[in-house]
């Protein structure tokens, strides 16, 4: 399998209030290939989620190279970097970001607008489309504030899948949710990947890590262990035996 996304040397470090800048992010080394599902888990302030935003070119880092489908992600300006982010990328946040003014189809086909890669009739039709396939069709001409936190996290996943991304970044993806809810976006999370979109999501929910391919540990800015648990089989089995595994894994980080 070719290797989508490559951090070398990664790092990041901030300054606040005028004092000596702070290592977040401590020259990270990491490969995610093709069509892989990849979770990054450790204590609250490891890093994760600075990890996720500068390997994903949200935020900049300040030291070492970002690789997406080989092209140098550091060396991008802000417009050819919002432009792939836009073309070839998904976000899911933690904090929705979901836009109060426009309503939930809106909200969904805005960055399809932006992306101009389909007319927007046909932009249209894949918002419906995605809409169905998550389950929340009646609730197409809704308003923002008519929707349960488990129905905004699916409109969050139909905004991020509406360019067809290439790679579908999530950090917390279930956070918010019950676990009726948190399975169901799981599920729709794993569909995605089985049709061949990269996943990598930062999680505290061990039975989240459970279900994805490759886990990494984080502490203090660095990945310091990882794990392989192969791909899930939605519907499978082998869930409890996976969750022990991890389970033991994550005891053994000490978390
Ligand atoms: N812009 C910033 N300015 C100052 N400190 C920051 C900034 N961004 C992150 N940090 C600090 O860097 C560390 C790592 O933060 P990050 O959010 O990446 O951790 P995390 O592992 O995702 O945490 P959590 O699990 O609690 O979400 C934390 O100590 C955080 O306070």
């Amino acid at each position: 399998m070719s290797v989508i996304l490559e951090a070398k040397s990664l790092s990041k470090s901030v300054q606040v209030n005028g004092q000596q800048p702070q290592p977040i992010l401590k020259d990270v080394d990491l490969q995610i290939k093709q069509g892989e599902f990849v979770t990054v888990m450790g204590p609250s302030g490891s890093g994760k989620s600075t990890l996720l935003y500068n390997i994903s070119g949200m935020d900049r880092a300040t030291g070492g190279e970002v690789q997406f489908q080989g092209k140098k992600l550091t060396a991008l300006s802000e417009k050819e970097l919002s432009k792939l982010r836009l073309s070839s990328m998904g976000f899911i946040f933690q904090h929705i970001h979901l836009l109060k003014s426009l309503n939930i189809l809106d909200n969904i086909v805005l960055s399809g607008f932006m992306a101009k890669k389909m007319p927007r009739e046909q932009v249209k039709k894949r918002a419906a489309e995605l809409m169905e396939r998550v389950g929340i069709s009646s609730l197409i001409d809704h308003d923002i504030t008519q929707a349960s936190g488990g129905q905004l996290q699916r409109v969050a996943i139909c905004r991020a899948l509406i360019n067809s991304p290439d790679i579908l970044f999530g950090d917390e993806p279930t956070g918010a949710l019950n676990s009726k809810s948190s399975n169901d976006i799981l599920d729709i999370l794993h569909e995605i990947n089985e049709s061949g979109t990269t996943i990598m999501v930062v999680t505290h929910d061990s039975k989240v890590a459970a279900k994805s391919e490759r886990v990494l540990f984080m502490v203090d800015g660095s990945i310091v262990a990882e794990k392989h648990l192969g791909k899930y089989k939605r519907g499978s089995d082998q869930l409890s035996q996976r969750e022990q595994e991890l389970h033991t894994w994550l005891t053994a980080q000490g978390f």
